[in-house]
């Protein structure tokens, strides 16, 4: 080909140019939203932004970086879409609470697809509102108190279970999954499957399937590539990330649980979410208002294992470690468990709980350092001014919940544990915005009580059965090596020992 009919190209070299020029424009066009607007932040690769960074990095290491080179509000991108960082809480309070209504929506999540699609955590809008709505009588603080035997008998069978495997180098959090699974199941649909005995049940299976999805699989990559042609079109064709096989078996386990318990005049007979969804759409519809359908019952229990099973079982897991590495701490906890059993009739019931003080203070300093989930975000959904940034319609905010609570401005030795910064006077003085490991807002995270009820309730009894000890292979937590992921997970898992106390004494 002959350019200007100057010179004499190759073809192949002109296609190759203009491909790599159109690539390159194509890849880097939406990377300039910031720039233009004068908001600082990381420079991006063509088309995958910065991934490989976060892949080096892991997510919370990134995330602490451009903290650092770019300061707490500072404009990045989730591959193409631009995403405001706010790690200012003033602007998070506007965000999350007082402008709540121009923020109503969360980001795609790549789970758009049916059920669900209709699931509260992807909801948007009005849609969500009347869910939520519907749903949060099903998370009080009563509702919560009336699982407690449920959530007992799968603390039971931990205990047991990890009394079993005492004096071994146990991979710590595999006890804590089963425990999860067996209080979902319970929780959720009334069923007992003791993950513990017997940890190839089908729930159980099915379950992690349900997790194991797959970052590099075409259907992931096109969500998050193309979400503007991938969500249309898997709606369109009913195309799960899920494994159908797992997906299906849960939809029939919902499906018998509910009509069992329709079927049932006596409501009192069941204590599960199934059973208080039932209840929650009879009531929606006696006072006129539009109930839940089979479809979104089905989207709520999906979400309710999704969201809770892992993050709940992450969060027994780095309790844990912490109290090993810290015996001191551990022995404190210990004994307050022992006497606060002895003021409540010999029962860590859910009053006990309520006075656990300082084992409040461990899992808060726990959460503070190893959050579950590292970030939560909103979409603006009307064009808004906050703090003097104007946040677009469409543009995603995030809300950087690991930095909050590692920010050495706010939290004095911030990689330290600590439990007794919970205590001092400075606790009244620190705006508690630093430590959100649930969100906060209106849209905060449903299960939270039921989150904290399970994680007291197991770690009080576990600490009167076992002292977690920590072995020459257990990674301090400066050396722990954490996924590339949204979600705080370790790349090796945990290993503790777990040895039996001789008898419940204050020795
Ligand atoms: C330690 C355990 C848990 C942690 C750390 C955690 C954390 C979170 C966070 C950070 C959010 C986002 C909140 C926001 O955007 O402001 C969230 C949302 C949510 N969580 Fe949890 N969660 C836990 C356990 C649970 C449990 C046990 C359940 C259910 C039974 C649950 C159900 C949900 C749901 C449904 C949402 C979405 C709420 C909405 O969009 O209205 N979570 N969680």
């Amino acid at each position: 080909m002959q350019i200007l009919g100057l010179i004499e190209v190759p073809n192949w070299l002109v296609y190759t140019t203009l491909g790599t020029v159109a690539f390159y424009i194509y890849g880097m066009w939406p990377y300039s939203y910031w720039k233009k607007r004068g908001i600082n932040g990381p420079r991006m690769l063509p088309l995958i932004g910065d991934l490989p960074s976060f892949m080096r990095l892991g997510f919370h290491g990134k995330m602490v970086e451009d903290f650092k080179l770019y300061g707490k509000v500072h404009g990045t991108y989730t591959l193409r879409s631009p995403v405001l960082v706010i790690g200012d809480t003033e602007m998070i309070k506007q965000v999350c609470i007082k402008r709540a209504e121009n923020f109503t929506d969360r980001g795609s999540l790549g789970n758009e697809t049916k059920p669900l699609d209709k699931g509260i955590a992807v909801l948007k809008g009005h849609e969500w509102k009347r869910i939520r709505s519907i749903l949060s009588p099903t998370f009080s603080s009563g509702k919560i108190k009336a699982m407690f035997p449920l959530v007992e008998q799968c603390s039971d069978q931990l205990c047991n279970a990890l009394v079993k495997s005492s004096n071994e180098s146990v991979d710590i959090k595999t006890f804590f999954t089963n425990f999860t699974m067996d209080v979902v199941a319970s929780t959720l649909f009334g069923l007992q499957i003791n993950t513990q005995d017997d940890p190839n049940n089908d729930f159980k299976r099915h379950g992690s399937e349900l997790f194991n999805i797959k970052l590099f699989s075409w259907k992931f990559l096109s969500l998050m590539l193309f979400p503007k042609i991938a969500i249309p079109l898997f709606k369109r064709f009913e195309i799960t990330l899920f494994p159908k096989e797992s997906f299906d078996f849960f939809q029939k386990v919902i499906h018998d649980a509910l009509v069992e318990r329709e079927a049932s005049a006596d409501s009192d007979k069941y204590h599960d979410f199934l059973a208080s969804m039932v209840v929650a759409r009879r009531e929606a519809e006696k006072e006129g208002a539009k109930g839940l359908t089979e479809h979104e019952v089905m989207a709520q229990s999906l979400t309710f294992f999704l969201a809770g099973f892992e993050t709940t079982a992450n969060a027994m897991q780095y309790l844990a470690y912490f109290l090993a590495w810290n015996k001191d701490c551990q022995d404190r906890a210990y004994r307050e468990v022992l006497e606060a059993k002895a003021n409540h009739g010999g029962q860590v019931n859910y009053e006990c709980l309520k006075s656990l003080r300082y084992l409040n203070n461990c899992f808060e300093e726990s959460m503070r350092l190893c959050p579950p989930a590292l970030l939560t975000d909103r979409v603006c959904t009307e064009t808004t001014t906050v703090n003097g940034y104007e946040i677009e319609k469409g543009i995603n905010v995030r809300i950087p919940i690991y930095c909050l609570a590692h920010d050495p401005e706010v939290w004095e030795e911030p990689e330290r544990f600590n439990p007794d910064r919970f205590d001092e006077d400075s606790a009244e003085s620190r705006d508690p915005t630093y430590l959100i490991p649930f969100g906060l807002g209106p849209r905060n995270c449903i299960g939270m009580r039921l989150a904290q009820m399970e994680v007291r309730k197991a770690m009080a009894e576990m600490l009167l059965k076992v002292e977690f000890q920590t072995l020459p292979e257990t990674l301090p937590f400066e050396k722990l090596e954490f996924k590339p992921s949204g979600f705080l997970t370790v790349k090796s898992p945990i290993k503790l020992k777990v040895v039996p106390r001789s008898s419940e004494s204050s020795d």
